[in-house]
């Protein structure tokens, strides 16, 4: 019986690992939040800013909220998901949700299989992450990306 209900289940596409971000391999690639004004004055993204600079690249592509803004590094892709219009806002599950579909569309052009991430809008945007990790789950239940969750 267990087997029968086991095999219904989906596999999660999340997987977590205590550490550091930026300990994980450098072929997976990597995502956070930010805002559309691209400020990265506090927080993970402060670290993005320094390791992968490209401010006014990410300012560019003209990213609105609900998209993703990307750098490619190396072997890796970057992702910047603008989740709200300024710095000093929040953002909602919606606009995050929305910046993951974006995400997610780069990462299937791309072949993107192998994603890290903090937990997302869940420190200074203080989202929940109960809610933050089902809507990732959801998204990219029908795809080959695994993300592993690194957590400090
Ligand atoms: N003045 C500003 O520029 C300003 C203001 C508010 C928020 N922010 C920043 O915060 C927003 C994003 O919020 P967020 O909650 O997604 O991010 P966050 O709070 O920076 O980080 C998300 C989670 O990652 C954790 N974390 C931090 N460093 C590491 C690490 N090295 N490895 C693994 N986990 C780590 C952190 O504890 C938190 O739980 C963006 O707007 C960003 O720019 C900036």
């Amino acid at each position: 019986m267990g087997f029968k209900t086991d095999s219904l289940m989906m596999a999660s596409k999340l997987q977590y690992v205590k550490g550091d971000l930026f300990s994980c391999p450098s072929t997976h690639s990597l995502a956070h939040c930010i805002s559309k004004d691209c400020r990265m004055g506090k927080g993970i993204a402060v670290i993005f800013k320094e390791k992968f600079g490209g401010v006014n690249e990410l300012l560019a592509q003209k990213k609105q909220p609900g998209e993703c803004a990307v750098l490619k590094r190396d072997e890796r892709y970057v992702y910047y998901l603008i989740t709200k219009e300024r710095y000093n806002n929040k953002p909602t599950y919606d606009t995050l949700r929305q910046s993951l579909e974006a995400m997610k569309a780069h990462c299937l052009e791309n072949g993107v299989t192998m994603l890290s991430i903090p937990r997302i809008g869940c420190g200074l945007d203080r989202l929940s992450w109960d809610k933050v990790s089902t809507i990732i789950e959801n998204v990219f239940q029908p795809t080959d990306v695994t993300i592993t969750v690194y957590l400090l």
